[in-house]
């Protein structure tokens, strides 16, 4: 099977590359890259007009399965990661059952086999059944394929356990994943602490909850050399203390996601649950806070804690619905419409957050555009503008507080070690 991809703007943060170029798939490697390339090929993309990058890399994704397949599956989560231009994603381990142990490891690696369209690379739980009293097997996960450790929708509370996984995570060479909020402040809180929350009559969720654990993490993570990758934070104090991390040379990583650049609490209603995510929406100060950290590099990676839930769930009271929103398939045009299109960030600069960093972190073989590496490429029209229409998703939940916003730049192409799986910003299958 021959790919041949003609005049794109060929933008790979991973070795500077900015420049129209051709390139040349061979079954499911990359073999040329070149000014020209005149070949018969069996399929062939015209990209002029068009941007080629690295296949997109996810590190913060729910996918559900097993346990919650009325929000998700491996299958309709993989696809519409694909939609959104993803091509790797890390799927979190907060399933029933948690992704605790081999079989469950084993079990999602055998559905990704059979069903998924992009890559999947599960993240183990630290702690059985996400309790936080015993740690899991981390050696044995490791073997099994996790890529990662995380507690993701809870913390590990018991600092002296955490930073016995990370000695053991630090053995393994592999990250933890830490989402951090301290479970003794958070109190029932469903927004953001504040005025509006006061105004609104829901209770508040402070910054602090995020930011002392932030502050215990690093602390953690320096002593026991473990690479810490810090999930969605979403607070001006959580950048500032990442900041002065890396300013220290530590390793440390941190993610933000879409919708906490894009949105503020502004827009939180009591019948809007779509406006209820963990941590939740803040304030303008805090969204300027994250842009300068985007923009410094104290954050290298945008993810999109692609959250599912179905909308009997999300129809409820907003204390009682639950936290999270979907992002697969909104997470690049939003960051090309606040980032790009106003010139915050270069294109460069952008996509290096969604394809080498992320692969750097994962310590895995991607995220780049090059002879001899496995042709996973997404092709996007920086120009087409639209707007978001939910009913159009590929995901099996729709709950997303996006929907009807104007954006602009789209997903054109994604291909997956050489196959063609959304064509002209449509699945192919
Ligand atoms: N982000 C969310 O609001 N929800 C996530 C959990 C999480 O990422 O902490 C979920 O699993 O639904
Ligand atoms: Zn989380
Ligand atoms: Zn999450």
């Amino acid at each position: 099977m021959k790919l041949l991809i003609k005049n794109g703007r060929v933008i790979d943060p991973a070795t500077k590359l900015d420049a129209i170029k051709d390139i040349l798939v061979l079954n499911e490697k990359i073999v040329e890259v070149q000014d020209e390339i005149n070949q018969e090929a069996d399929e062939i993309i015209d990209a002029k007009g068009y941007w080629v990058v690295p296949g997109l890399i996810d590190v913060h994704v729910h996918l559900r399965e097993p346990g919650f397949e009325h929000k998700e599956t491996i299958e309709t989560g993989s696809k519409s990661a694909a939609m959104g231009g993803f091509t790797t994603i890390c799927c979190m381990p907060n399933t029933q059952p948690v992704v605790d142990s081999v079989e469950i490891v084993q079990y999602i690696k055998e559905k990704t086999k059979r069903q998924a369209v992009v890559n999947v690379l599960p993240i183990g739980s630290i702690t059985k059944g996400q309790m936080g009293k015993e740690l899991v097997d981390v050696e044995k996960l490791v073997e099994s394929g996790i890529c990662g450790i995380s507690e993701d929708g809870k913390t590990v509370m018991d600092s002296a356990l955490l930073k016995k996984a990370m000695e053991q995570a630090k053995a393994a060479n592999i990250p933890v994943f830490s989402h951090c909020e301290d479970h003794t402040l958070v109190q029932g809180g469903a927004m953001n602490a504040g005025k509006k929350a006061e105004a609104l009559g829901i209770k508040g969720l402070g910054r602090d909850a995020e930011e002392v654990i932030i502050a215990r993490d690093i602390i953690l993570a320096r002593n026991t050399g473990v690479k810490l990758h810090l999930c969605h934070v979403s607070t001006k104090g959580g950048v500032e203390l990442t900041r002065e991390a890396k300013q220290r040379g530590e390793n440390v990583t941190a993610e933000v996601c879409p919708h906490h650049f894009a949105l503020t609490e502004d827009i939180v209603e009591k019948d809007f649950t779509n406006s209820k995510m963990n941590p939740p929406l803040r304030t303008g100060e805090d969204v300027d806070a994250i842009k300068q950290g985007l923009v410094d590099g104290t954050i290298e990676v945008i993810a999109t804690d692609h959250a599912p839930h179905h909308a009997d769930e999300k129809n409820q009271e907003f204390h009682q619905a639950p936290f999270g929103i979907v992002g697969l398939e909104t997470a690049l045009s939003i960051g090309m419409t606040e980032l790009v299109a106003t010139k915050l960030l270069t294109p460069m600069s952008f996509i290096e957050k969604m394809t080498i960093n992320p692969a750097k972190l994962l310590g895995i073989d991607k995220g780049t555009i090059q002879v001899g590496k496995i042709a996973d490429i997404t092709i996007l029209d920086s120009n087409l503008e639209y707007e978001i229409d939910v009913n159009t998703f590929a995901s099996k939940s729709n709950n997303s507080p996006f929907h009807g916003s104007k954006v602009k730049g789209k997903v054109m192409f994604t291909i997956v070690a050489g196959e063609i799986i959304v064509e002209n910003g449509e699945l192919k299958h």
